[in-house]
This record gives C-alpha cells, structure tokens and sequence, in this order.
C-alpha cells in the first residue's frame, strides 16, 4: 500500500505569522502519526519562512515513522542539516532562492554527474535518497544513473489537468512510472494532491510507495479536523 507522509510546512508557516508557538509544529507532527500517518515531511527553505532548521532538530528526535527532509543540496546548510539529521529520505528538489513553491523537477541529465555526488554523499550516511523529476521517461532513465534509490514525480501538472481531462492527466506520469519500475527505481509523487485526485492517482500508477502531501491536507483540516482528514487520505490511498 502506498505511505502517506504528511507535509508540515503549512502548520510552521501558520505558527511563525504570529510569532510564538502556536500552532506546536511537533505536537501536529506527533497527532498526524497518532492518526495513521505513515511518515512526516519537512521542506526547509534557506530563509526559515516555515520550517525552521531547529524544527528538524526536535522532530528527528521525537517523531517515530519515516522522516522525509525534502530540499535544494545546492545550499550547504541545507546539506549539513540532512547529515546532522540522518533522515529516513532525502528528497531532493532543485528550489531556486525565494521561490514560493517547488515548480520544477531535476534535470538529471544535464546535472547527472553532480547529483551522483550528491547522492553517494548522503547514501553513505545511510540515508535513502529521492530526486524530484518531471514526469518524463528520460528525466527517469537518467536518474537511475545517478544512483537515487527513488524518484518523487512532481504531480503539479497532473492536479491541474486533472479536472479537465483525468486520462490525459495521469497518462506521462503512468509512463514515467513504468520507466521507473523498467530501471529499478522506487517511486514516490507529490505536489497539490489531494482529497479529489489521490484516489485516482494511486489506482492508475503502478508501484507508488509513498505520496507527500501539505497544503490541501493541512486546508482540509481546517474544515474537517486533522483525524478525520488523514483518515480521508489513507482511505483514497487503499
Ligand atoms: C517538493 C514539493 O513539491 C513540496 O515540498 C512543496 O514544494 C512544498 O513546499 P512549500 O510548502 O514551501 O510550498
Ligand atoms: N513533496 C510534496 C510535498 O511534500 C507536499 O506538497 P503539497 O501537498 O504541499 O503541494
């Protein structure tokens, strides 16, 4: 069955517009694995606007399901934090500064020689590692050559599409998958899932180990509560 890992970048992001504490970013990390919740991703991003390096530091040492520390490698700080963290998975995403959110995968052929470095490095402390690609067969093929043990497919396009035409929408990330599986990679996906694409996600991707997801899980609490909501998600993930 695929994992959820819930994205709490969006619980940090409500606490530090007040200051404070409030909401507690580790006790909503603690509740999402008490609900079922199969792993906790964080996305720190250099300028700390949600999760803070010192969040990691308290979740690596209470949380006890998978830990994904989602992030650009090409900022050294970001690299010490994941080594000082020895996470379950790093994922890594090639954010340029100040971007408000992720929008593009690794071009893992025109990077293929630095990510192999990248990958060895945090390979060699024992951490798994997933490079986030673009739903294209040789984006895959060529991220198996850097060693990755997974991929996460960035489903931006897939969500947009989604409500307009599903079959067009789930038809490169079927054949990015299939490519996944042919080079023997893990596969792992995520950006703006949620409640109305999941299902249909998980049923038409073969080999989907795990899905990552913040921002609609997160909104949808509001309105339904978090225990009810990844309730919702497990159940679009069976
Ligand atoms: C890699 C990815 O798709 C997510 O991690 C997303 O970028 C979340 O980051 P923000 O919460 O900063 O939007
Ligand atoms: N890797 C994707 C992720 O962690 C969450 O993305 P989103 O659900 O906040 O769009």
């Amino acid at each position: 069955m695929t994992k959820l890992s819930v994205n709490i970048n969006k619980i940090a992001t409500l606490r530090n517009s007040r200051g404070g504490n409030v909401p507690n970013v580790l006790s909503a990390a603690l509740a999402c694995e008490r609900f079922g919740a199969e792993g906790i991703t964080v996305h720190p991003r250099p300028d700390e606007r949600h999760i803070r390096y010192q969040d990691v530091y308290n979740l690596k040492a209470n949380i006890q399901t998978e830990f994904n520390i989602e992030g650009n490698c090409q900022e050294q700080k970001f690299i010490d934090l994941v080594l000082a963290n020895t996470p379950t998975q790093v994922t890594l995403v090639p954010d340029a500064l100040g971007q408000i959110t992720s929008n593009h995968g690794w071009d893992t052929i025109k990077h293929k020689d630095y990510l192999k470095e990248m990958v060895k490095l945090f390979k060699n402390e024992g951490i798994r590692v997933s490079i986030f690609v673009d739903p294209v067969e040789d984006m895959v093929e060529a991220a198996a050559e850097t060693g990755t043990d997974r991929i996460e497919l960035y489903t931006e396009a897939y969500a947009a599409e989604f409500g307009f035409n599903k079959e067009e929408a789930i038809a490169p990330y079927f054949k990015a998958a299939l490519k996944a599986r042919e080079v023997g990679l893990g596969l792992n996906a995520g950006h703006d899932l949620d409640l109305n694409n999941l299902a249909y996600f998980n049923q038409h991707i073969p080999g989907l180990l795990e899905v990552s997801i913040g921002h609609a899980l997160i909104a949808d609490a509001l309105y339904l509560g978090l225990e009810e909501t990844i309730k919702r998600y497990l159940a679009a993930l069976k």
